[in-house]
């Protein structure tokens, strides 16, 4: 990869609990952690990190809104938002940036209501129950992503 990018990390509601919440179902390292391994597998890369984490629907939109034009990938763990957004769904499809799909734990495996993503259908991928590496799969799958469109696009 020789220009340089930009990739978007998003957590929504609940996860500046990561670490502290359930605890069986989501493990013990925190976000700022996951933030902070995400920064270090960035540091001899040409590659900007950027991360919001927000209990806020529209706070999260507006955030993506703002990525456009400037921002070459976003992992998104959505939370409970996965579920119940659409407006979140309009604005990844609005701006056009791809995206990958992150959830800690293993959705498919619990209630039903979760089975359902109004994201998944639109994200390059969808990773879930891989505990906080997930983050880091997507991390090494954006390169890879960004990679090959960069060599497509020559
Ligand atoms: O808040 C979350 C976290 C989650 O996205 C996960 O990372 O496993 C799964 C969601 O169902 C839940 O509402």
């Amino acid at each position: 990869m020789s220009a340089p990018k930009s990739v978007l990390v998003l957590n929504g509601p609940n996860l500046n609990l990561l670490g502290t919440r359930e605890p069986t179902l989501y493990g013990s390292t925190t976000l700022p952690e996951v933030i902070s391994t995400l920064s270090t597998l960035c540091e001899k890369l040409p590659i900007t990190l950027s991360s919001l984490q927000s209990n806020h629907e529209g706070v999260l939109i507006d955030r993506i809104h703002a990525a456009r034009g400037n921002t070459d990938f976003v992992i998104i763990n959505p939370g409970a938002l996965t579920h119940t957004s659409v407006a979140l769904r309009d604005a990844l499809l609005g701006v056009e940036i791809p995206f990958v799909e992150v959830h800690v734990s293993n959705i498919h495996k619990r209630e039903e209501f979760r089975h359902r993503s109004y994201l998944s259908d639109k994200a390059e991928a969808v990773i879930c129950g891989l505990g906080v590496y997930g983050y880091e799969v997507a991390f090494e799958y954006a390169m890879r992503f960004m990679k090959a469109r960069e060599k497509a696009q020559l």
